[in-house]
């Protein structure tokens, strides 16, 4: 990776921060007992997100990975007023499989409530979108309900995604691995996790294509679950990805702009 400051580097910096800064607030060894105490809570259980999603492809649908984001570093300001409650029962209504909410508050106004807020307002798993970089991430995302976490390749040493890949599993919890170009394919395929996502964005200039998905799957093998993130707008969108047998979507933007998410999920994908 070459030295220019990107937007992705930018968020690595100000997460390794936040670590610091959090952990000095909420101990590790406090977020491991919010954990234990919480373990007897039905609610609180991993929702199994990699079946709910194997679950959809198998019945024929579209596995839709439906995202609450109030803004991103691109596109600014998406959704105003913002609710994620109320974002999580349109979205359950109109036929997701899961839902992704930001907890990053300082690139996507996001916040860790809004996922206990979405999760709580549905039965759907849901997947914390952050940009994990340190285990103390990914035993927060538990504490907060996530039964997924996001593994972006490009914002890792191999190391440090077997460590995260390793405590989210132990935490009972799934992991979406994500890549944009074929060297951090080759790099995520030594994981064993069946969620595979390839990104249409690239995160350091922020261009997004979809040629990109349909680029990278004929390297992947069949026993993946490929999710195809970012720049799905339309109708015609989704069936040239299932065109090229891509049965699973992470949709953020085009619902988030809709009036009623729920309804645009089910514009798309029915
Ligand atoms: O969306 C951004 O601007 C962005 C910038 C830097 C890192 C990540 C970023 N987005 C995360 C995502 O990839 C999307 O939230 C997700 O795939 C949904 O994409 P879309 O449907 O295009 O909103």
């Amino acid at each position: 990776m070459s030295d220019t400051p990107t937007i992705l580097k930018n968020i690595l910096q100000r997460k390794y921060e936040e670590v610091e800064e959090r952990s000095s607030v909420i101990s590790l060894a406090n977020l491991e007992q919010q954990i234990k105490d919480q373990a007897r809570d039905n609610d609180m259980k991993p929702r199994g997100f990699t079946n709910v999603m194997a679950h959809s492809i198998a019945g024929g649908l579209s596995a839709v990975i439906a995202e609450i984001k109030k803004a991103s570093p691109s596109k600014g300001l998406l959704r105003d007023p913002f609710v994620p409650a109320e974002i999580a029962k349109s979205y359950q209504y109109g036929g997701a499989s899961c839902l992704s909410v930001l907890t990053d508050a300082d690139f996507f106004q996001g916040h860790e409530d809004y996922l206990k807020a979405a999760r709580a307002a549905c039965s759907l798993p849901v997947i914390r979108k952050d940009f994990m970089v340190d285990p103390y991430q990914v035993f927060e995302a538990r504490a907060i309900g996530a039964d997924c976490i996001l593994l972006i390749v490009s914002a890792l040493e191999d190391a440090q995604m077997l460590e995260l890949n390793r405590i989210a599993h132990k935490l009972g919890m799934d992991v979406l691995v994500e890549v944009h170009d074929g060297d951090e394919l080759e790099r995520a395929l030594k994981l064993d996790n069946r969620l595979l996502g390839i990104n249409n964005r690239n995160l350091h200039t922020f261009e997004v294509s979809l040629d990109n998905t349909y680029e990278l799957l004929r390297f992947i093998p069949d026993n993946r679950i490929v999710v195809t993130e970012s720049g799905i707008h339309t109708r015609d969108d989704v069936k040239a990805m299932r065109d090229h047998n891509v049965f699973s979507f992470l949709v953020g933007e085009t619902f988030m702009r809709a009036d009623d998410p729920g309804e645009k999920l089910k514009e798309l994908f029915s």
